[in-house]
C-alpha cells in the first residue's frame, strides 16, 4: 500500500512562539558559613534537624483538624505561636490582597518552576491573605497523595457539594469514597472498555469525514464536541445529540461554577448560571437513566452489549451484593460526563499542534499504522490498540508536554512536616502533579518542552517515573485508560486515511481551558491510499 507523503502543513512562521525557558543547573541550598558548604538538606538547619526527627516522611504530632474542616482557611496570624519550632515553608511574596492568585490561577505549573528554583520543592503562597501550600517532588507527592493519605481531604465548598452531589467520588474522601470507587472502577477497567471501542472507532470517523467536507473547522469546539460524543453516546449509551450544543454550553457554566465564590445571583454570577445549566442537565440525565433502567429491566445488552450507564445500574460487588443507589449513580453520572471530555479534546487540541510542528511524528504514525492495518484488518480492538506503542507514546508526550489538570487542591487535614517545613492543618494544598510530571522528572532534565514521544520507548521510559498526569492515590483518574484509548484512536484514525493543515503551529493562548485563542483551525481533507 503506497501513501502519498502529505503532513501537517505549517503556513505561518512560529513568530509568536516564546522560546523555551533556559535550563539552569539550580542548586537549592542553606550555606553553612562555617564551613561554607551546602547543607546537603538543601535548607536552614533548622529545618534540616526538624526533617530528621523520626523517620522520613512521618508526620509530626498529627492533629486532627476535622472540627477545622468546612471553616475558611486559617489565617496566618492564628498560627503563630503554634509552630513547634519548625518553619511555614518559605513565602513566594506576590501584590498585597491577592497574592499571587492570579498568576497562579493562570497556570499552576509554569508559575511554580521559577518559584521552585527559588523556594525549593514546598512553598507557600498567600491567596487573599489565605495560606496555601504548593507541593512538588515526586517523592512528596506520592507520599500526601498516595502514602499518607489522612493528611490531606478533597476540597469541597458548599457550592461544589450543591453543584456536584453529595455522592460523587471527586468529593467523597475515606470509606464513602473506597465504597463508590469500588463500585464504579470495574466499568472502567480496559476488558470493560474494549466493548466500546468499535463505537468509538465509527465516531472518530464520522467526525473525521464531516470535517472533511468543509474547508475548515474550528477544532477546540470540535475537540469538545467529538470527546463529549464519546463520553455521552458510545461510553454511557446516552443520546444526547439533539441538544448536543446547549448541553455543551451548559456543561462549560457548569464547571466554571463548581470553581467559582459560590454567590447566586442568578444570570449574574458564575455560580447562579451553573445552577440553571444544572437543572437543564439533569433533564438529559435523569432521562438517560429512565432508558438505562428500561433497557436493564428489558434485558439490555443490544447487539453489542450494555453501555455504561446500564452496566452501572447493573452492577453488584460480589462480595458484599452491594450497589449503586439511584442517587449516587446520577451523581456520577454528571462527574463522568464532566471530567470525561473537555480534559481528552485539551489532551487533542495540543497533540494535533505537536504532529503539525513534528511532521516526521505523522510519518512514524502512519507506518505503525500501515502495520496494525496489516496485522488486526481495519477494525480496531483491544489487541490493535496494543499493537500501536507509537500511537500510545505519542499520547502520552502530549500528556507530558501539555499539562491538562496542573494540581488538585486538597485540605489540610491535619499538620505534618514536609520538606522540614510544617504545614499546618485547614491550609489549602497544592500537590502539583503536572509540575512534576512535566519538569520533575529525572530521566529527562532540561528536555520539558521538547516534544519526543521517543522518550517513552525506552526501557527507563517506561517506568512511569514522574509521569502522573492523572494524579495518584484513591483519587486516581478514573477515565485513564479510556482517554489514552480514546486519544489513540484518534490518532490511529488521522494517520490512516485524513491529512491536516493548521495554518498557525505557534497561536496566542488563552487561559482557562489553556487553547489557542483563535479556536485552532484546522482543514482536514481526506488522505489517498493508493
Ligand atoms: C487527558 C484526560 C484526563 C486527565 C489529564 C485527567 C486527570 C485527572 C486527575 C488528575 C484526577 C485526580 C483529581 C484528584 O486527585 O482530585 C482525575 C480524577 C477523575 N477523572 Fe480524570 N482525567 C482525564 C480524563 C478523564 C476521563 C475521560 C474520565 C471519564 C470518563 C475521567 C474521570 C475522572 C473521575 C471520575 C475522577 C474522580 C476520581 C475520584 O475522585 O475517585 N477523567 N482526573
Amino acid at each position: 500500500m503506497g501513501t502519498k507523503a502529505t503532513q501537517l502543513r505549517q503556513t505561518t512562521p512560529p513568530t509568536g512562539r516564546s522560546p523555551p525557558a533556559p535550563v539552569r543547573a539550580v542548586a537549592h541550598g542553606w550555606r553553612d558559613p562555617s564551613s561554607n558548604r551546602f547543607n546537603q538538606s538543601n535548607r536552614c538547619p533548622t529545618a534540616w534537624q526538624a526533617r530528621h526527627v523520626g523517620p522520613r516522611g512521618a508526620s509530626l504530632a498529627p492533629r486532627v483538624a476535622d472540627a477545622r474542616s468546612g471553616e475558611p482557611p486559617v489565617a496566618e496570624e492564628a498560627l503563630e505561636g503554634d509552630l513547634d519550632g519548625l518553619p511555614l515553608p518559605p513565602l513566594s511574596k506576590g501584590p498585597p490582597l491577592v497574592g499571587d492568585f492570579f498568576t497562579f490561577i493562570a497556570n499552576q505549573t509554569q508559575y511554580s518552576v521559577e518559584r521552585v528554583k527559588e523556594l525549593g520543592p514546598v512553598f507557600r503562597l498567600k491567596i487573599f491573605g489565605f495560606n496555601c501550600v504548593v507541593i512538588t517532588g515526586d517523592a512528596n507527592l506520592r507520599r500526601v497523595l498516595q502514602d499518607e493519605r489522612d493528611l490531606l481531604k478533597a476540597v469541597t465548598t458548599k457550592a461544589q457539594l450543591f453543584l456536584q452531589g453529595s455522592s460523587s467520588l471527586s468529593v467523597l474522601d475515606g470509606p464513602p469514597h473506597t465504597r463508590v470507587r469500588r463500585l464504579t472502577a470495574p466499568s472502567f477497567s480496559m476488558a470493560a472498555l474494549g466493548t466500546h471501542i468499535s463505537d468509538i472507532q465509527a465516531t472518530a470517523m464520522d467526525f473525521f469525514s464531516e470535517w472533511a467536507e468543509q474547508p475548515s473547522v474550528k477544532f477546540t469546539d470540535e475537540a469538545r464536541r467529538l470527546t463529549f460524543r464519546v463520553i455521552s453516546d458510545d461510553i454511557l449509551g446516552m443520546d444526547l445529540s439533539a441538544g448536543e450544543a446547549q448541553l455543551i454550553a451548559d456543561f462549560t457554566k457548569y464547571i466554571r461554577g463548581i470553581f467559582s465564590f459560590g454567590i447566586n445571583l442568578g444570570p449574574f454570577t458564575k455560580y447562579g448560571r451553573a445552577v440553571r445549566s444544572k437543572e437543564r442537565m439533569l433533564k438529559s440525565v435523569d432521562k438517560g437513566l429512565e432508558e438505562a433502567k428500561r433497557a436493564a429491566e428489558a434485558g439490555g445488552g443490544g447487539t453489542r452489549g450494555p453501555k455504561l450507564l446500564e452496566k452501572l445500574w447493573k452492577f453488584r460487588d460480589e462480595e458484599t451484593g452491594e450497589r449503586l443507589t439511584e442517587d449516587e449513580i446520577r451523581d456520577q453520572v454528571l462527574l463522568l460526563l464532566v471530567a470525561g471530555y473537555a480534559t481528552t479534546a485539551n489532551t487533542l487540541i495540543f497533540l494535533m499542534l505537536e504532529l503539525g510542528r513534528n511532521p516526521q511524528v505523522l510519518e512514524r504514525l502512519r507506518e505503525e499504522q500501515a502495520a496494525v492495518v496489516a496485522a488486526h484488518g481495519p477494525g480496531m480492538s483491544l489487541e490493535a490498540l496494543e499493537a500501536m506503542p507509537y500511537a500510545e507514546a505519542c499520547v502520552k508526550e502530549g500528556l507530558r508536554v501539555n499539562v491538562v489538570v496542573h494540581g488538585p487542591p486538597r485540605k489540610v487535614v491535619t499538620d505534618f512536616e514536609i520538606e522540614g517545613y510544617r504545614v499546618p492543618a485547614g491550609w489549602t494544598a497544592f500537590p502539583l502533579i503536572g509540575h512534576v510530571t512535566k519538569h520533575g522528572d529525572s530521566r529527562w532534565p532540561g528536555e520539558h518542552d521538547v516534544f519526543n514521544p521517543d522518550r517513552h520507548l525506552t526501557e527507563e521510559g517506561r517506568k512511569p517515573g514522574s509521569w502522573v498526569p492523572f494524579g495518584l492515590g484513591p483519587h486516581v483518574c478514573l477515565g485513564r485508560n479510556l482517554s489514552i484509548l480514546e486519544a489513540k484512536i484518534f490518532l490511529a484514525t488521522l494517520a490512516r486515511y485524513f491529512e491536516a493543515s493548521i495554518n498557525d503551529l505557534y497561536p496566542e493562548y488563552r487561559t482557562q481551558p489553556r487553547e489557542p485563542k483563535d479556536g485552532l483551525p484546522i482543514t482536514f481533507t481526506r488522505r489517498s491510499i493508493e
